[in-house]
């Protein structure tokens, strides 16, 4: 398959599910083009594929040219006028020569839809193309105002405090009173709104990029989404109640957010990481924050094989486990706000109207809606790699709940911890309240009494947040569990209330995730010190044989 095809396969895929570029192109090994080069290609036909369409539907190429489909003509056409090369083909080649002897007709129509748009040069239009890809169109697809994802900054109080960040790095900045104001900001406002749930969390919109404030490279401010920082804060560590284990802490965002929780209360937190690239970010991320005093990092550290039973553990009260997901909650900083917008199939050629024919076996159809991937930065995982079928993505939620489960219940064995968040940036209900009742029914929490954590006794801020978990996946995954109709006591509705979900995009400007917490009332040490329970031995078992262990996502560092 060809540069242009594998690419037209990446477009359609993207159109069609609403998936990311980026996880597209890189959760698949098997391309026979350089992934970066279907990427560059790709990311660029999308920026410029609203104005392409309208050329190559214009133009009428589709209604003579029987080999190019509506995405080939497209990426086709990119490359004829905006790529330097030009098209990446011989000029011999069948597709190269289909479009090629449009040149003239197709660069008549180029120009038509830049004078449409009242840009006197390609240059112009470029750097418009270009803004709205990195910025967004102002407008949706019916004309109504989009709405903006936020930056969100956690201002880092280890190194500064919200009130000097507001005189100096946003002293440009005026303040909103609303996140509709952030949302419905107009390209040029520079604004930030104090978060109203999350401590020390502001959301800006402006023209500046936030990576290149001072403030940001000396770690006084750190890039995070919100729905990022409800664990940490959910988890609520008690200053002088003991320590805190990260499970899974690179690239260290929730670490760092616990450590600026614990200052000066005497209480260390201990953070694994599996990956040993990722860990050297972690490491690295804790020392810019200047968490160093507090965090101690375990390097290359496999969270279920660390021994509940150890000396090191005894002191850990409170746990925070943000595993490997699918990713599904989130978008990706290097496609936002890129639309994806292909030619329509039935557009016929002017001199032929009547001789109206499917091409490359693609169906005749409408012409498909614009679709948005908005996004913002996120660091901590990438985003869902792309599944061709249902079976698929079953299987890898199977594979990845077996994990986040497994881990879970390791938790659940440390013997003086009274506190648990459960979090993953996945949207589906495998992951998420199956999990959460899964662990519930388990023998560790069941011998261990371990419950939800009750809305009403979650922090200030997480029981007024108002998206709740899925009374009907808490339903169903108890039903699946045989468990009858309640867990801890508490209903499905109820159970599902102590969940938090937090929604892809909207106005609340949040990814998707999911949070619960878990309590153990008394939190005593309840079992032989000398002894890991069987859960543990289990996992470790488990994970010695190679088995249940998912490490798909995790490498974004971007
Ligand atoms: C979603 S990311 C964590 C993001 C992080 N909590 C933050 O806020 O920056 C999951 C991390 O867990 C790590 N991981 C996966 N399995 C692990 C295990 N068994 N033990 C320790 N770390 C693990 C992955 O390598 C990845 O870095």
């Amino acid at each position: 398959m060809s540069l242009y095809h594998e690419a037209a396969d990446i477009l359609e895929k993207a159109q069609k599910n609403g998936g990311s570029l980026k996880s597209i192109v890189f959760g698949k090994k098997t391309w026979k083009t350089d992934a970066k080069t279907l990427f560059a290609l790709t990311s660029e036909a999308a920026k410029w594929s609203e104005v392409l369409s309208e050329v190559v539907e214009r133009s009428g190429v589709l209604g003579v040219e029987k080999t190019l489909t509506p995405t080939l003509a497209l990426l086709l056409t990119h490359d004829l006028f905006l790529s330097k090369k030009g098209v990446a083909l011989p000029a011999s080649h069948g597709l190269n020569t289909s479009i090629s002897r449009h040149k003239v007709r197709l660069s008549a129509e180029l120009t038509k839809a830049r004078l449409r748009r009242e840009f006197a040069t390609l240059d112009a239009l470029r750097a418009h193309v270009n803004s709205e890809a990195a910025n967004g169109p102002a407008t949706d697809s019916d004309s109504k105002p989009r709405i903006r994802h936020p930056r969100w900054i956690r201002i880092n109080t280890l190194r500064t405090s919200l009130d000097n960040e507001l005189a100096s790095t946003f002293t440009d900045y005026t303040k909103a009173l609303s996140l509709k104001e952030i949302t419905h900001a107009t390209r040029d406002q520079r604004i930030y709104h104090i978060d109203e749930h999350i401590p020390n969390l502001i959301a800006v919109v402006g023209p500046d990029e936030p990576t290149t404030f001072n403030s940001y490279k000396q770690g006084k401010l750190i890039l995070q989404e919100k729905a990022s920082c409800f664990p940490a804060y959910l988890l609520d560590p008690m200053p002088d109640e003991g320590d805190v284990i990260d499970a899974c802490a690179a690239p260290g965002n929730k670490t760092t957010h616990l450590a600026s929780l614990l200052a000066d209360s005497g209480s260390k937190v201990t953070a694994c990481e599996k990956d040993p690239e990722r860990s050297k970010t972690l490491e690295k991320m804790v020392k810019l924050a200047g968490a160093g005093d507090i965090v101690t990092v375990k390097q290359k550290q496999n969270f279920l094989k660390l021994d509940p039973a150890a000396k090191e553990c005894r002191s850990v009260t409170s746990l925070l486990l943000d595993p490997s997901c699918s990713g599904s909650g989130i978008f990706g900083r290097d496609e936002a706000m890129v639309t994806v917008r292909l030619p329509s199939a039935t557009v016929e050629a002017p001199a032929s109207k009547s001789k109206k024919r499917k091409r490359g076996g693609q169906k005749t159809q409408p012409a498909p809606e614009p679709i948005e991937q908005a996004g913002d930065a996120i660091t901590e995982e990438t985003p869902e790699q792309e599944d061709d079928d249902d079976a698929k993505l079953k299987a890898r939620l199977d594979n990845l709940s077996t994990f986040q489960l497994k881990l879970l219940q390791h938790a659940m064995s440390f013997p003086a911890a009274k506190r648990i968040t459960y979090s993953t940036c996945s949207i589906h209900a495998e992951e998420n309240e199956n999990v959460v009742v899964k662990a519930l029914l388990s023998d560790i929490a069941t011998s261990q009494g371990w419950r939800i954590m009750k809305r009403s006794d979650q922090v200030d801020g997480m029981s007024r947040w108002h998206k709740r978990g899925s009374a009907d996946a808490v339903r169903t995954a108890m039903v699946a569990s045989a468990s009858g109709h309640a867990v801890n006591g508490l209903d499905a509705g109820q159970v599902g209330d102590a969940c938090i979900r937090c929604e892809k995009g909207g106005e609340d400007g949040t990814m998707g995730f999911f949070v619960a917490g878990f309590v153990r009332e008394g939190g005593d040490i309840a079992m032989e010190l000398n002894g890991a329970p069987d859960e543990a031995s289990d996992a470790d078992k488990a994970d010695d044989d190679g088995e249940d262990e998912w490490n798909g996502f995790s490498e974004d560092e971007a």
